[in-house]
């Protein structure tokens, strides 16, 4: 019987629970044995295995966040932990390690492949949607709606006192959230590290919505771009000579990483992990599961390394007709 192990690395992402429960199941469905390892590449260093059965991964198909567990490993950066690593799923007897993960964890197991032959599927997950060569990352559908949800409500109060609200969203170095956020909420500025604009752009169209009758705005600035704070800092100062209601802003922060996935994020999870299995049946190994043409296809592990991700253009000038 063969043996696969699945880990969860990186930051928590919605829907990692449905994803380990696809893979565990589909798993037993063709007759592997499915073992877990709890806090990503900590645990493939710390040896923490456990059995996972069907039984195991029931009632978490709705559930947030990873019952495995997920780290940030600073020691898997070191040659000599991932070789500790290496030999740790030797000695279970690993055929292949299924890494739910973003970017960096898939940089990671790919290393585990050129180093040690450790044959290894990638599944993208992260609410940041920056995973290049897949259109979809697992987490990112709850983390919009997370933030549409928390913005809709500060979008009364903004209304109410006529103020101008900057809203830092998540995406540590890209603007997928920012930019669903901002057309699923219809901000009047959304700022986002991919296509940047000059301040005075802003302060501008804040001021032309004013003109034309709108007495509340709503800013939205993706983190990789700069912190909501400072932001507010600078529209206060610039805003100053105007009758306006101020300037306040608000870190969503890790709310939009939490809670229950929503359906989207459960069925794609669900594709992505059975799809997974069924490659290493098939006998493929050192690829990547990937969305495409909103079908779920395999890539080559390492098409995701060294290119950046763009959110459509047309979806961030889509913001400048409808604000209008
Ligand atoms: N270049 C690399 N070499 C070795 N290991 C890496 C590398 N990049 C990342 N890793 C490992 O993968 C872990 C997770 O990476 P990272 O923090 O970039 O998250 P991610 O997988 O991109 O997910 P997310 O962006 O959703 O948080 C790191 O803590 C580290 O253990
Ligand atoms: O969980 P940590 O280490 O604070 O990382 C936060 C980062 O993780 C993400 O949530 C996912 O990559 C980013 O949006 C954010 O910048
Ligand atoms: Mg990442």
């Amino acid at each position: 019987m063969k043996r696969i192990a699945v880990l969860t690395s990186g930051g928590d992402a919605p829907g990692l629970n449905a994803c380990i429960r696809a893979v565990v199941r589909a798993g037993h469905y063709y007759n592997l044995e499915v073992i877990g390892v709890k806090r990503g590449f900590k645990g493939l260093i710390e040896k923490e295995f456990i059995n996972l059965s069907p039984r195991d991964v029931s009632q978490i198909i709705n559930r947030g966040g990873t019952v495995l567990l997920s780290a940030r490993e600073e020691r898997f950066h070191q040659y000599q932990y991932r070789k500790i690593a290496a030999q740790n799923l030797r000695d279970e007897k690993i055929d292949a390690l299924f890494v739910i993960g973003g970017n960096g964890s898939f940089q990671g197991a790919y290393l585990l492949v050129k180093e040690f032959g450790i044959p290894v599927i990638g599944i993208p997950k992260t609410i940041d949607n920056d995973t290049y060569g897949t259109e979809y990352t697992i987490g990112f559908d709850t983390a919009v709606n997370n933030a549409v949800q928390a913005i809709d409500k500060i979008r009364d109060t903004s209304m109410s006192h006529e103020r101008v609200f900057v809203i830092e969203v998540m995406g540590r170095k890209s603007g997928f959230i920012a930019l669903s956020a901002g057309i699923a909420t219809g901000a009047d500025v959304t700022l986002i590290p991919e296509y940047p604009f000059p301040m005075h752009v802003i302060v501008d169209s804040i001021l032309q919505a004013r003109k034309r009758g709108k007495h509340f705005s709503i800013v939205i600035v993706a983190e990789g771009v700069a912190s909501g704070k400072d932001i507010a800092q600078i529209l206060s100062e610039k805003l100053k000579p105007y009758d306006f209601g101020g300037v306040r802003y608000s870190v969503l922060g890790y709310i939009q990483r939490g809670g229950s996935p929503t359906a989207y994020d459960r069925i794609i999870a669900s594709r992505f992990g059975v799809f997974a299995v069924e490659q290493f049946v098939k006998g493929k190994e050192n690829i990547m599961v990937a969305l495409e043409n909103g079908k779920v296809v395999e890539k080559p592990l390492e098409v995701s390394f060294g290119k950046i991700k763009k959110p459509d253009l047309s979806d961030f000038e889509l913001n400048n007709i409808l604000t209008l």
